[in-house]
């Protein structure tokens, strides 16, 4: 255990990923997600866009833990202006996935920390450059049989099978996974809902 958790986090996510990252440091954590309309606006740009929806995806869960600190995140690919969410099918994976074969694209995590009772709403995003090879559409749908595309933006996942198609990445890993863990724990840490602790081996 890395840290203690001072004040009552709740995070508004269903992503297991962003669960065990939490875990991971020692956070004690109680899950409340909702479901909300994850379509961009007309132009919306990639930044606005993530941003957006991590803050929506706050607001959702607010008023039923209003003395808590909310979390909530949400995760784009984005190729030029094009914002790849999760694919419906696995048709739809691999038409993603070739989409970006051969090509860098950025990883966008949008954050929002807000807590009702002390007043504060921070929402922040990074971006992680990804480079991906150069595959071919047998690849790819070898890849999509695999499984684990539908529950992931783009159709990949970096920490499992996925590995094998990326080239190169440039910032910040947990970024791509779905939370940003040096900027969430800086923020959790401002507000003093976390404090390190020297754990027992
Ligand atoms: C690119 C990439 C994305 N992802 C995941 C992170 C996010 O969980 C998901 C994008 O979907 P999101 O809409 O960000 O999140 P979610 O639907 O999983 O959970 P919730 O809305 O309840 O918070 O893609 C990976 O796990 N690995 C990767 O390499």
């Amino acid at each position: 255990m890395m840290y203690h958790t001072l004040k009552p986090l709740v995070l508004a996510s269903n992503s297991p990923r962003r669960k065990a990252f939490l875990d991971d440091l020692g956070l004690n954590v109680t899950i409340w997600a909702r479901d909300i309309d994850e379509t961009p606006l007309p132009g919306e740009n990639p930044q606005h866009y993530v941003e957006r929806m991590a803050l929506e995806k706050a607001l959702a869960v607010k008023n039923r833990f209003s003395q808590h600190y909310v979390l909530a995140a949400d995760t784009a690919v984005c190729i030029g202006d094009t914002i790849l969410g999760k694919p419906a099918d696995d048709e739809e994976a691999v038409v993603m996935l070739l989409s970006l074969a051969g090509r860098v694209h950025l990883v966008r995590s949008g954050i929002c920390l807000l807590s009702e009772a002390e007043g504060v709403q921070i929402v922040h995003s990074v971006a992680t450059e990804v480079r991906f090879a150069d595959f071919d559409e047998a690849v790819a749908r070898a890849y999509v049989c695999e499984g684990e595309s539908l529950d992931k933006a783009g159709g990949y996942g970096i920490q499992g099978k996925g590995a094998f198609l990326v080239e190169h990445v440039a910032g910040s890993y947990t970024n791509v996974v779905g939370l940003p863990l040096v900027e969430v724990v800086a923020f959790l840490t401002q507000q003093g809902v976390i404090i390190p602790v020297r754990g027992t081996k």
